[in-house]
């Protein structure tokens, strides 16, 4: 493949997403679901993985492409010597049936157009068998999957693909619809692209028009806002952390990963990213999900879900994709789902008193949860654990990790202070609040390096320690914070972006390097705002918004010195930032205010616990 992760665009119907290339390629599909085996899965392998493209004959025609402005339907020109075209691609919303359109409609003069369609299931590996019924669509069967795909276009079956050539003259529409069904269910009527086309448009109008002003930064923030619902699963409401898996963090190595679940990490911030711009349905809609998913005991807590709150996410390796840019090996499933990551307490205990402090109604489960989770917890904190970054060269005390414990317990003592009817429990989980606090300080400090450090005993700096002021364990101008700020600075910065950590200090089970990592940048531009440095804050924060697309996506990570996107795409972290960072910026009290504002006072070291 010679296109790079930047030169994607995705559409989608909040069930699945598709990734189309500024050539007109859709190189990655996933029917029915974000996480079912792909039926285009091009984007780590070959065209014979399967792709479907529909481009100009002429080879040298000039791209470009924008979103029809607040909706998530991609609109690709081309532009050849003898005129122009517009390829049109989206998603409609489903209605009983699992569609993805694409109109070509001339612009002027006379266009020439070939379209190239290769089904091929499974991650690329199988072949179906394709047939032509009587009115002239094309069926393709392998097991339990069908595509069908009809077109006035005619279309030829040669050398396992499907190809046909067309012409559009100025004010031509020339209608594709591909659709999804298991293939034992009978053939379903098409429905009229046209309509799917308004439909479309004003599910996403309406869901846009909802997104109030950030100043300089609202088409930025709605455009962000838009890629988080795209990343919804809105049967379940469950949000997984990208749409693709295996797009690598370093080109040509090891660090790829399959993000097609749903963290609740990355869900503390899409909930408050989702409040703070007044769209409680979809926050509301997490949170049930939420509830469902870590219902049952409290050991059993997972990470992450599969989209409906599925456990079982075993990792496994399609051995005949060759990966993006020979980045092997590719990965279907996530076996940190296994591990033990102590942050997730925190996480869910802050997305609850955030929804609370939002102004959704309290979960009738937020007593019982914190009954339940909250006595596992008090001896599970001193276990080492897997961390943020879910390494696996082996279990270490995180620093993030434990004052994310404190965080549980903080924030379960100040939601319970609010309801007043419980002093004794409020009053026990702020002494073992106090208690990690002091833990914390006396174990991860490190005077020599004026710093907190990676984990106890450590000698590293991780950016995860900027999340120590934004989640109010330390105010951002306690010395300490400002000192580990500055170590950040000294030794993570790369061209002006923070790295994670240094994968060539640090033992985390795989080989050394990636790119630097965004949402560590968004936080050092919290952690500024929080310190009154707001230029600082604000050129960072431009900086970030520059590395976008030019249809406004952003990936996990990025290699400044290549000046490319690496890592899964889009990366829900990453939009999560762009919209979090810039309230901040645009409001006097924003998310990192609210959240640091959310702790309980902190103690001094010197008080007893
Ligand atoms: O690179 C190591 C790990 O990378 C993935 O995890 C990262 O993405 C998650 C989803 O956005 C995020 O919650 C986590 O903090 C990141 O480290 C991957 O899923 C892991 O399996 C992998 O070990």
């Amino acid at each position: 493949m010679t296109a790079r992760i930047e030169d994607y665009a995705l559409i989608g119907d909040c069930e699945t997403a598709a990734l189309v290339s500024r050539e007109g390629s859709i190189d990655w599909l996933c029917f029915p679901r974000f996480d079912s085996p792909a039926s285009f899965a091009a984007l780590l392998g070959t065209p014979e993985n399967g792709r479907w493209r529909i481009a100009p004959t002429d080879r040298n025609a000039r791209s470009s492409r924008r979103y029809r402005p607040d909706t998530l339907i991609l609109e690709t020109t081309f532009e050849t010597d003898h005129g122009s075209a517009m390829l049109i691609d989206f998603m409609p919303l489903r209605d009983n049936s699992n569609d993805l359109a694409r109109i070509v409609i001339g612009l002027t003069g006379k266009v020439d157009f070939t379209t190239d369609f290769v089904a091929r299931f499974d991650y690329g590996r199988t072949v179906p068998w394709v047939s032509q019924t009587e009115d002239g669509a094309i069926v393709a069967v392998a097991g339990p999957d069908r595509l069908v795909l009809r077109t006035p276009v005619p279309l030829q079956g040669a050398d396992l693909h499907t190809a046909g050539s067309f012409s559009v003259s100025a004010g031509e529409r020339v209608p594709f619809l591909l659709t999804y069904t298991a293939s034992h269910l009978p053939i379903m009527a098409s429905r009229d692209v046209e309509t799917a086309l308004a439909d479309t448009e004003n599910f996403w109008h309406e869901f846009a028009s909802r997104c109030p002003p950030v100043g300089r930064y609202t088409e930025t923030v709605k455009r962000s806002l838009i890629t988080l619902k795209a990343l919804t699963y809105m049967p379940t409401g469950g949000i997984v952390a990208a749409a693709t898996t295996s797009l690598p963090e370093q080109i040509g190595g090891t660090r790829n990963w399959d993000y097609r679940y749903c963290w609740l990490r990355d869900a503390t911030m899409t909930l408050q990213a989702f409040m703070k711009l007044g769209y409680y349905e979809e926050a509301s809609a997490w949170r049930e999900w939420l509830m469902r998913a870590i219902a049952g005991a409290p050991e059993q807590m997972q990470i992450m879900y599969g989209v409906s709150g599925e456990r079982n996410l075993l990792e496994w390796e399609p051995r005949w994709l060759q990966g993006f840019e020979n980045s092997r090996p590719v990965r279907i499933g996530n076996a940190a789902a296994e591990q033990f990551q102590l942050d997730v307490y925190g996480e869910v205990a802050d997305a609850m008193l955030q929804a609370a402090m939002g102004g959704m109604p309290r979960h009738p489960r937020t007593r019982a949860l914190s009954e339940v989770i909250l006595p596992y917890l008090q001896s599970a904190w001193r276990r080492p654990d897997e961390g943020i970054w879910e390494v696996r060269g082996g279990a270490q005390h995180f620093t993030h990790s434990k004052v994310m414990a404190w965080v549980a317990f903080d924030r379960a003592a100040t939601m319970s202070a609010q309801t007043g009817d419980r002093p004794d429990f409020v009053e026990r989980c702020r002494a073992i609040a106090d208690e990690i606090h002091q833990d914390v300080c006396q174990k991860a400090f490190d005077p020599a390096l004026d710093s907190f450090v990676q984990a106890y005993g450590s000698k590293t700096i991780d950016a995860s320690l900027l999340l120590l002021p934004l989640v109010g364990f330390l105010p951002a101008d306690d010395p300490r914070v400002t000192g580990t700020v500055k170590a950040i600075e000294d030794t993570l910065l790369h061209h002006g972006l923070a790295h994670r950590y240094h994968t060539d200090r640090v033992d985390d089970g795989l080989p050394p390097g990636e790119g630097t990592f965004l949402v560590c940048s968004f936080w050092l531009a919290d952690v500024y705002t929080l310190q009154n440095r707001y230029g600082d804050a604000r050129r960072l924060y431009e900086r970030l918004q520059s590395l976008c697309n030019d249809v406004g996506l952003l990936s996990e990570e990025y290699d400044p010195v290549a000046g490319r996107m690496l890592g899964n795409f889009p990366q829900a972290f990453s939009h999560i930032g762009l919209i979090n960072t810039a309230l901040n910026l645009a409001r006097s009290s924003g998310p990192a205010e609210e959240r640091a504002e959310a702790a309980g006072e902190a103690p001094k070291e010197s008080e007893p616990v």
